[in-house]
This record gives C-alpha cells, structure tokens and sequence, in this order.
C-alpha cells in the first residue's frame, strides 16, 4: 500500500516536471541554439571557447524557454480553442497563470544571472530583449492585430545570432547584423508554409495570419520573395564581408538552390498543402545545415584540408 502510494507521488511528480517541460516549447529551442553556435563560430573565427559556448546556450535556452512560457500564458485563451495547442499545459487545466509566470521569471532571472557573470553583460541584456520583443512586441501586439505580425515579430527570434556574437566578441559588428537578418528574412518563409496548412485554425480564433487574411497566392508570393531575399543575404558572408570561406559558400548554394526550388514549386500550387509541409519541413533542415555549414567552414582543420588539396593541385600542375 505504502509502496503503491510513493510511486503514485513519484508519477505525478514526473507529470508535473513534464507539463513545465511542455510550457516552454522544447521543440524550437535547439534551431534557436544552432544559430547561436553558428554566430559564436564565426565570431570566433573557428575556435569557440567550450564554456562559454556551454554558458551561452544555456543561458540562451534558460532565456527562450521564459519567453515561450510567458506567450503561454498570454495565448491560454485562443491555444484553448484551437485543436493543435488545446493540449498545452495552461489550457487543459495542468499548470495555473500564477505558477507558470513565476516558472518564467525564474528562468528569466537564471538566464540574464548565467550570462552577465560568466559571458558578459550585452549578451545577458539581448537576451532580455529577445523575451521582451518576443512577449512585447510579437505575442502582445501583432499577433492578434496586424498580418505583420511574423515578419516583425521575427525579429525576437533572429536575437539569439546576436547573443551569440556578443558573447564571443562582447559588442555587435556588420557580420552580427548579417546573421540577424538572414535569420529574420527566414522566418516568413519557415512560418507562413506552416500557416497555410493551418489557417483555419487561426481563422477561428481570428489571429490575422497572412494567409488568413490575404489567402493562399498573396501568401506564397510573399513566401517567394522572402525566400530569394534569405538566400541572396546568405552570400553576404561569403562577399563582400568574407567571413566564411568556399566551404560554407557551396553549402549555402545548395542548400538555397533547395530552398528556393520549394518555393517556386509553391508558387506554382498555391493550394497544394503537401508543398507548403514540405517547404515548412526543409526550412528547419536549411537553417539547421546553414548554421552547421557556418561551423565547419570555421574550423582551422577545414582550412588547413583546403590549403592541402590546393597545394596539391598546384603541385601537380608545374
Ligand atoms: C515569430 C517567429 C516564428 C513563429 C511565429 C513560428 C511559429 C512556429 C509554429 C507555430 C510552429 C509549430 C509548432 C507546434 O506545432 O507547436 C513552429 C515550429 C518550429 N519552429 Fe518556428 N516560428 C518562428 C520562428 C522560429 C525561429 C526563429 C526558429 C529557430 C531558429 C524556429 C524553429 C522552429 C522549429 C525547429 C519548429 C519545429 C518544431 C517541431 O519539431 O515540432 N521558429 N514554428
Ligand atoms: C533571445 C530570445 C529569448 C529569443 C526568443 C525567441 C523565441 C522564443 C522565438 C520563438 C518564435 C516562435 C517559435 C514563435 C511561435 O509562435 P506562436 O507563439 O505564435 O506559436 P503558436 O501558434 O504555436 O502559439
């Protein structure tokens, strides 16, 4: 009986700790930590101390998981009418408003604590921003109210490049930029396929989506376009700011080539919602292989395997 008791509590203990796992959307956050890395990488020209990458993914992560549970909160109303995010830990009923936001400041306090002790204090400051903009901004005042609300709201989700970079460097350079924008003119393209595979959803609840809105071709038009804009700034790194080098620019290439091939099938077939999956779904693979891409090309053994190969080739021509 005793014994039936104590795993009863040990279960429901374990249920709990899963619900505030939920809270935070754990499924977003290592996309988020990829393009901290791919900044840190480059910011540190391939040699990336390891903790201070572990300190800044953490305190990163520590910084968007308060951020996501802070839009649960805000969001229990329309995420208890539709069917996707009915499920949450708010809306079914399994954690209060109370203890979730005090969930959230805890891991905000944490957060800004990790980074401005052990990486420096613009990191822990941008992170700060990146809830602020994300709760603020995106969640507060243009998802309900404006169509712009993805491409503004964006940019809390391009911040992490640019907690990445300060953390290595301690200030923010054109490159930091660049690698902001990139992240930032991704997001509709990454957002918007989605979107069209559940606009009805947000119908319901009257969250003015794109698609929604202005329907599907309006939508992957905008799609198209942003989705050229992505590619074209991820070249910027390669020229004229020649941060990465040949390696990360065939990647980029391919990658883009994908990526932009997508979209043109789209926006030939607006409606076909095996498309725009399939866009949503190569969105996360091209900004998590971009990122890595980044990593590799930074690495001092990538440069001495090309200086290699290219002295070998010049060898073998004289
Ligand atoms: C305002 C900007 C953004 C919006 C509105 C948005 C929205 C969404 C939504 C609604 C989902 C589906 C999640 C679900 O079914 O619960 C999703 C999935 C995802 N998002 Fe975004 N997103 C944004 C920006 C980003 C950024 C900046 C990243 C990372 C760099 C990211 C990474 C992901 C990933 C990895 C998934 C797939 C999660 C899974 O496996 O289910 N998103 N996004
Ligand atoms: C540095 C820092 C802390 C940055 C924060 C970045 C951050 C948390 C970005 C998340 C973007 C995102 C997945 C939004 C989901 O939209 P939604 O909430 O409207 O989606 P839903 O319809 O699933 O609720």
């Amino acid at each position: 009986m005793i014994e039936t008791n104590v795993s009863k509590q040990h279960e429901s203990f374990l249920q709990v700790l899963q619900s505030y796992y939920q809270l935070t959307k754990p499924r977003i956050i290592p996309l988020l930590l990829i393009t901290t890395a791919g900044s840190m990488w480059i910011a540190a020209k391939g040699q990336v101390d390891p903790m201070l990458l572990l300190v800044t993914l953490s305190g990163g992560t520590l910084a968007a998981a308060s951020a996501q549970t802070i839009n649960c909160i805000y969001d229990r109303d329309i995420d208890y009418e539709m069917e996707r995010t009915r499920h949450r830990p708010i809306p079914s009923g399994r954690i209060q408003s109370r203890d979730a936001l005090i969930f959230a400041i805890a891991l905000a306090v944490i957060s800004f604590s990790l980074l401005s002790v052990f990486a420096n204090l613009l990191a822990a400051l941008l992170a700060m921003a990146g809830i602020g903009f994300y709760v603020l901004i995106y969640t507060h005042w243009l998802k309900r109210h404006s169509t712009l609300n993805i491409v503004i709201g964006g940019a809390a989700g391009a911040i992490p490049t640019l907690v990445g970079w300060a953390a290595v460097t301690g200030d923010l350079s054109w490159t930091a930029w660049l690698l902001f924008t990139i992240v930032f003119l991704w997001t509709p393209p990454h957002f918007w396929a989605l979107a069209l595979m559940i606009r009805d959803d947000y119908a319901k609840v009257g969250v003015p989506m794109l698609p929604v809105v202005a329907g599907n071709s309006a939508t992957v038009q905008q799609i198209w376009w942003y989705t050229l804009l992505t590619v074209a700034a991820t070249f910027i790194l390669v020229y004229p700011l020649q941060q990465t080098g040949f390696v990360y620019g065939a990647i980029a290439l391919y990658l883009g080539g994908v990526f932009i091939y997508k979209a043109w099938q789209l926006l030939r077939d607006p409606s076909d919602r095996n498309l725009a999956r399939g866009l949503f779904l190569y969105s996360i693979s091209y900004m998590m292989l971009l990122c890595l891409g980044m990593v590799v090309d930074s690495l001092p053994l990538t440069h001495h395997a090309i200086s290699f190969v290219v002295s070998q080739f010049i060898w073998c021509e004289s």
